[in-house]
């Protein structure tokens, strides 16, 4: 192609059409910052959206690290554009006091989800119902029914049965092959949630494929769908997310719903009440009427927290144990001293066990389930930090670069339980009431509500393990030596597994272990 010039005629090359291409493309990236950076009232440092994803590209396969090494050039608070939500990353311990003590009501809702809604019937469980009276409710009846101190109390007989299940099930195992840490440990809080909610006793066949489940629903609720941040793709199903949640929702359903018509079927007063009474009580008050979608997100919501959270932080600990020998020997020593040998350990031995909770919560520092609280939501818009903040904002607390963090947390990157323990080499009050600088169960109105049951059968089941029998890696025989044994994480979605599998070899190391069979 040619252009006039007076009588001259002039080629015009390729490199004219590129250069104008960029300069049309420097425009259009201009002017899409300037209406968002600028339309918004945002000042936060962030890195640079592009035109429709935003910010989505950045994160990559493993978001936490690729936040956390973002937040390390725009600082504690960064705004992202996710496909066209403003959202905010939280890095920081200080920041995090901002969004969940100083303004922990204007924060307490939650992001809804294309996942929450499916999953969690339109949002009418607990973990991502909006903040409000009926969020107060459900919270304060699970509490009540199940997660508070006297119910775990009455509880502690079907957690006990269970881990010793779970211990029976290795003694008699006859398979040569190293024990499958996260098979064997997966079922365990199913069981256990199972029972106490539910008051059902699944076989293991039943409880694998419904922990298989819940790891999904767990997977699908808390990925980076592309639809929920560019709604307009959403019919796409680029990554294949809304068909999972759709085929995973009607077994979920199914299941739900037969816990429900068996229920009302039974009807026997004297047939102690449970979790299901309790909400099917409610449904039938005049004042308060749940329907039965509501039943069943609430139920889905305990089976999710009880499920799948604290199987991985005993595979995650029992891999540092593997890498620390040192730890191991103290944990076990802890272990003959407190309990002996002469029989296994009960749940009423675990307030003695001080380096063990020690381990628990070091781990959960490392390896917290999940890498980020549950998105959360501004109310309204508002000033934090400095910084105007627009409602409807998304903010993404990251657990894990917290637990992390070089400022809060001396040799942040190794394992050492020891920063845990009362006295000298105590950095922190685990509480996650004061300091947070630990915040695995998060903090402020949505924090956890079943941190407690959580921790005892993280305890329990790892005491256990470390008491009952000694271990060796599958590595150390191949090698005769003890070989760095990898510690790479997955992300998936809302929990923290480990990329591969913790394979690991027991033998009995209590006479009375040979009883259980
Ligand atoms: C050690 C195991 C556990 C860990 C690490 C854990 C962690 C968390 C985290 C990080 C949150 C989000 C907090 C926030 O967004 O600010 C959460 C919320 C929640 N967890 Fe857990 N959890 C555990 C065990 C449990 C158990 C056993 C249950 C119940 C059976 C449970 C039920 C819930 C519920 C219902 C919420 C939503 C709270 C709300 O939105 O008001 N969790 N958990």
């Amino acid at each position: 192609m040619t252009i006039e010039s007076g009588s001259q005629q002039r080629p015009v090359s390729q490199e004219f059409y590129i250069k104008l291409a960029a300069a049309f493309l420097v425009v259009v990236l201009a002017a899409w910052s300037f209406i968002f950076r600028g339309r918004k009232g945002s000042i936060l440092p962030g890195p640079f959206p592009l035109p429709i994803i935003g910010n989505l590209h950045m994160l990559g396969k493993l978001p936490h690290r690729a936040l956390a090494s973002l937040s390390v050039k725009y600082g504690p608070l960064m705004s992202l554009r996710l496909g066209s939500t403003l959202t905010l990353v939280v890095s920081s311990p200080e920041m995090a006091r901002e969004f969940l003590k100083t303004h922990d009501q204007l924060f307490a809702s939650r992001a809804p989800s294309a996942a929450a809604k499916c999953l969690t019937y339109n949002c009418s469980g607990i973990e991502f119902a909006p903040y409000g009276a009926y969020w107060r409710q459900m919270r304060k009846l699970c509490v009540l029914q199940l997660l508070s101190p006297k119910r775990l109390d009455y509880f502690r007989f079907i957690r006990e049965e269970e881990v010793s299940a779970m211990i029976r099930c290795i003694v008699n195992s006859d398979d040569p092959h190293p024990l499958n840490i996260n098979q064997t440990v997966s079922s365990l809080a199913t069981a256990i949630i199972c029972r106490m909610a539910l008051s059902r006793k699944y076989s293991d066949r039943d409880l694998r494929s419904f922990s298989s489940m819940l790891r999904e629903s767990f997977m699908l609720l808390g990925s980076f769908n592309i639809g929920d941040y560019i709604p307009y793709l959403d019919w796409m199903d680029l990554q294949g997310l809304n068909r999972r949640m759709k085929k995973i929702q009607k077994t979920q359903d199914y299941f739900l719903q037969k816990v429900i018509d068996e229920r009302v079927a039974q009807n026997d007063p004297n047939v102690p009440r449970d979790l299901v009474d309790a909400l099917l009580a409610t449904s039938a008050d005049t004042e308060f009427q749940l329907s039965r979608d509501s039943i069943k997100a609430v139920l889905f919501d305990m089976l999710l927290g009880g499920s799948d959270t604290a199987p991985p932080i005993i595979e995650w600990a029992m891999s540092e144990v593997l890498k620390n020998p040192l730890v191991l020997t103290k944990l076990q020593h802890e272990l003959e001293h407190v309990v002996g040998f002469g029989r296994i350990v009960c749940e009423t031995d675990l307030p003695r066990l001080v380096y063990l909770q020690a381990v628990v919560k070091e781990t959960l520092r490392l390896y917290p389930q999940g890498p980020f609280l549950f998105r959360h939501l501004s109310a309204e818009a508002r000033n934090v930090a400095g910084y105007e903040i627009p409602q409807n904002t998304h903010v993404l607390v990251n657990v894990w670069a917290i637990g992390r963090n070089p400022e809060s947390w001396k040799n942040a990157e190794s394992f050492q339980p020891e920063r845990f323990m009362d006295g000298v080499g105590s950095e922190v009050d685990a509480s996650g009431d004061q300091n947070l600088d630990w915040l695995p169960f998060g903090a402020g109105r949505r924090r956890c509500p079943g941190q407690q049951l959580g921790t005892l059968i993280a305890e329990l089941g790892l005491a256990q393990l470390l008491h009952c029998f000694n271990w060796r890696l599958p590595l150390d025989d191949m090698n005769g030596q003890n070989q760095e044994l990898d510690m790479i994480e997955r992300f998936n979605g809302i929990t923290f597994p480990r990329a591969h599998e913790l394979f690991a070899i027991p033998t009995p190391r209590l006479e009375c272990v040979a009883d259980l069979k």
